[in-house]
Order: C-alpha cells, then structure tokens, then sequence
C-alpha cells in the first residue's frame, strides 16, 4: 500500500493525488456518492471534537426523531443483551453503545442502502455488517478497548464499493455480482478496470467526509494480510475475510482455510475464535433484524466450526501421508543418485575406480599434501604383452583378465588406498601417507600374486600373466602438480618396459 501522508498535503489532497486523475474526476462529478446526511454530519463533528461528551452526541442525534428511535432499538437488542434495563433515551442509547459503535449505527443508517438497494450494494452492506460483529466479537476478547472502534471500521472498510457502484454503476455492479470473484481478489480487478482499489477509494471518501485520520488510514490497510502486532488491526482485517467464510456457499470448507492460515500466524489463539463462533449467529441475527437485513444463509456456527475443524484435521492427515510419500521418494531418489555417483566413479569391468575419479582425488590429494606438508606414493602398472594375450585368447578373454586382475589390486590394497583402471591394460593406485618404499612392498607382493597364481584358468590351461610397474613418492621430486607425479611414475614403468618388463622401478631411485 502507499503511504498516505504528504508533509504539506492533508490526508484528503494527497489521497486524491494518488488516485489515477480519471478515476478521480469520475468521482467528484458523480452526483450519486455515498453522502452523509445533516444529523450524520453533526455526529461525526462531535465525533472530531477532543471534548466530545456522550450528551453531545446525544443531543446531535435527537435532532432526528428516527434515527434516534433506531439507535435506542440497537442498543437495547445488540449490545445489552443481559441489561434488565433498557435504553430509553438516545443519550442511554450512545452510552449502551459506546462512541464509536454510535457513530457506526448512525453511518450504517444513512449510508448504507435500505433493503430495496441494488444487489451489490446490499451484498457489500451484508457483509460489513458481519464484518463488524466478527471484528467486535474478536476485540472484545482480544482488544476490549477497541470493540467499538472495530466494529465502526469494519463497517466502514468496504465503502470505496458504494463509491464504485455509484461512479460506474453497471460496470461495479456486474463486478460485484460476480460470485466466483472472491472478496481477497477484488481488489485486482478494481485496479484493472477502475485504476485504484475500494481501500484506497474508501479512504478517500471517509478523508473527504472528515473522518479522522487514524480511520481512514485503518480502512486504506483493511485488506492488508494478517502479519500485524496490533490487536485491534487484526480483527478488523480478519473480519471481513470470517465474514466472506460465513457468507460463502461451502462455509465449512472457507472457514477452514481461514483457520488454516490463523494457526500458521499463531498470534490468535484458537479459543477466541471458537468463542466468537458460538456468539456470532445470535448476535447477526438481532443486527440484521434492525438494520432490516436478511441473513443469506442459515449458518449454526457450532456445527460449522465442528466441521471446518474436521476438514483441517482431515487436511493435516492428508498432508502427513503426503508428506509421507514424498519422503519416501525422495529417499529412492536419493539412493538412485548415490548408484548413479557411484557409478559415474567406477570402471565396470574391473569395478575399480575410473580415470576421471583417480584424477580428481589425486588432484585433492595433491593439494591437502602440499597444504599439510604430508606425503604420497602412487605406482603405475601396465600389463605386459596384453596385445598378445587378446591375440591369442580373444578378446573376451582380455576382459576377463583385466576383471580378475581388478579383484587381485583390490585385494592387496589397504583401507584409505584407491587402486583404479587408468586406461586399457594400465592401472593406478594412489597410496596416502606412504613413502616409496611401502609402494615398493606393495608392488612386490602384486608380483609375487601373479606369479604365485595364475590370473584365470582357460580349460585346463593356467594363464598367468607380468605386469610392469613404476612408482613416484611425492618427496622424492619436485612436483608441481598431480600431472607431474603420474608421468614420473609412468616413466619409472616405462624403463622398466625398456628393459624387458616385468619388474618395479622407483623414481629417483634407480
Ligand atoms: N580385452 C581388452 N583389451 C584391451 C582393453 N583395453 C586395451 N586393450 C588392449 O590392450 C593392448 C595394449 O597393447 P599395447 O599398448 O601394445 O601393449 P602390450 O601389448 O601390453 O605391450 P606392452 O605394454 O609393451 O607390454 C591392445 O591390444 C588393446 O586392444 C580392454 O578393455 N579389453
């Protein structure tokens, strides 16, 4: 919302400056706006006055006969119910019902249209009348003070709808009487068509009346949402949407949504809204007995709160096995990410680590050795003549070598070791912590293995098979990168090739 005071500005220029200048001249030549009469006039003058008494309202409303009567018959039906004795006199009347519930009464009858009014304004009447009992009833228990103020704003919240209807009264009224258009969503469509919203267009007309000030800002923020510390401000913005769940065809289902959304604010506590509940029907009915209104649905709120409670329990159960299923999803997926990880980092013949993963742990390795001042060995084997195994034995055989002698490393390796398939007939093993010689162990007893066992059996036929191996110690060089370690390695390994395979060559070493 914008804000409504300009410095040199008073409330009603610049609430005028902010409405779109069509709008604006639309309105003041409309001859049809919602106007006070005289008495009206007079009640609000007093209303302005810092030393406005009780008998100064009172003697302002005597001056019409009807109004009077009207305003005696409301405070003795509405708000003294339990009095044993009743108003007689308007200035009883004002005191039964407060300044500000006064000034409402006699607003509600001047303003608000009588019961042969177009649809959309007695709908718009209909629900600021329950509006302003919610907003009352709800002060009464969570903010006392301001019960009367409540229930004149709630009221008052939705007369930028009067002054639609009377600037632009078949487009408003074919707005209005738009039932799938719920009241939260109204103020969207006002901006479409007519530039500016019934807050700020009410706020505008109550300024233009000489409302006060703090009134007319509370209904320019009525429709604002529920997050506000202030008591009184959240019955008054609670009041309309209560009055809309009433008011709707499925009043169960609508007030359970709205309980929905009080339970996550967790500012009212639900009590007030049972209470308010169980009060409320035979508090609207008298209410709209006076101001000749016929309620639109006969609602027994017990029952209707029973069943907006069973709905969001129902709700909530629906929500948890929900809740439910999409954890369990969410493991599986989980668990299929891991396989594919898993997968993304394991060469499938040899069920070793892949190029791709040696690399990236060797360059991780690298980098906490160097930060950490701690060491590394890694050595490089390649088979020996594995072109002439392939040749002789095929090439599924190959495989089933390169498979096997996957199982051997994995099996002479230490926990904290990482032996992997570098490409083709070539492997790595990257050994934390350990110096050369440890590597050298290593690579003897992989020689020993294949030596001592044959790495698959074809028939009756025992195939062993050499491997050439290079080793490099990260503190026997001056390595700069991962890459470097590797090619010493691989160089190691080569000499060892040159010189007729089989066998183990240390860098630096030999
Ligand atoms: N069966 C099989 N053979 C492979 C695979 N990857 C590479 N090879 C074979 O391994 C052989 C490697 O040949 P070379 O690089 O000449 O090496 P070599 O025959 O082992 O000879 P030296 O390394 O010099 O001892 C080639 O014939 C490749 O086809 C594989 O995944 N499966």
């Amino acid at each position: 919302m914008m804000g409504l005071s300009a410095k040199d500005e008073t409330l009603y220029a610049s609430l005028t400056g902010e409405l779109p200048s069509l709008l604006s001249k639309v309105l003041l030549h409309s001859s049809h706006l919602p106007s006070l009469p005289a008495v009206a006039l007079q009640v609000l003058e007093v209303a302005r006055s810092p030393n406005a008494s009780l008998s100064d309202y009172a003697s302002a409303i005597e001056h019409d006969p009807g109004l009077t009567a009207r305003l005696i018959a409301v405070a003795n039906s509405v708000h003294n119910l339990r009095s044993a004795h009743p108003a007689q006199t308007s200035l009883e009347a004002t005191q039964r019902l407060g300044l500000d519930a006064t000034l409402a009464t006699v607003l509600s009858f001047t303003l608000f249209p009588g019961p042969h009014a177009e649809k959309a304004a007695l709908q718009t009447w209909q629900r600021a009348v329950i509006a302003a009992v919610v907003a009352s009833q709800l002060a009464h228990q969570l903010c006392p003070t301001q019960a009367g103020s409540t229930f004149t704003l709630a009221l008052l919240q939705d007369i930028g709808i009067l002054a639609f209807l009377s600037a632009y009264p078949d487009e408003a009224e074919l707005l209005y009487a738009d039932h799938q258009l719920p009241h939260a969503q109204l103020t969207h469509a006002e901006h479409d068509r007519f530039g500016s919203d019934h807050t700020h267009v009410g706020a505008w007309l109550a300024a233009k009346w000489g409302l006060p000030d703090n009134m007319v800002h509370a209904i320019y923020q009525s429709h604002d949402g529920f997050f506000t510390d202030d008591m009184a401000t959240l019955c008054l913005r609670l009041s309309g949407p209560m009055a809309d769940a009433w008011l709707s065809p499925e009043p169960s289902t609508a007030l359970a949504l709205l309980l929905k959304q009080l339970a996550a604010l967790d500012t009212i506590p639900i009590q007030a809204i049972e209470a308010l509940f169980y009060q409320l029907s035979q508090q609207l009915e008298l209410l709209t007995d006076i101001l000749e209104l016929t309620l639109p649905v006969r609602v027994d709120s017990r029952t209707l709160l029973a069943d907006a409670q069973q709905l969001l329990y129902q709700h909530a159960l629906a929500l948890t096995a929900r809740l439910d299923s999409q954890q369990q999803q969410l493991s599986a997926l989980q668990r299929h990410n891991t396989a594919l990880e898993e997968r993304s980092r394991i060469d499938p013949l040899t069920q070793l680590a892949n190029r791709a993963w040696l690399e990236e742990q060797l360059r991780e390795r690298f980098a906490l050795c160097n930060e950490h001042g701690r060491t590394m060995s890694v050595v490089f084997i390649d088979l020996d003549h594995f072109k002439v195994l392939n040749d002789q034995y095929g090439h599924q055989t190959g495989d089933v070598i390169l498979e096997s002698f996957g199982k051997t490393l994995a099996s002479l390796i230490r926990t904290g070791d990482l032996a992997g398939r570098y490409g083709g007939e070539e492997f790595l093993i990257i050994l934390p912590d350990e110096t050369a010689q440890t590597a050298q162990h290593l690579a003897e007893r992989i020689a020993q293995r294949l030596h001592e066992q044959p790495i698959i059996d074809v028939g009756q036929e025992a195939i062993y098979i050499t491997a050439s191996m290079g080793i490099a110690c990260l503190s026997d060089g001056d390595f700069r990168d991962e890459r470097e370690l590797i090619d010493a390695a691989d160089q190691s390994m080569y000499s060892i090739k040159r010189s007729g395979r089989r066998g183990i060559s240390v860098y630096g070493r030999d």
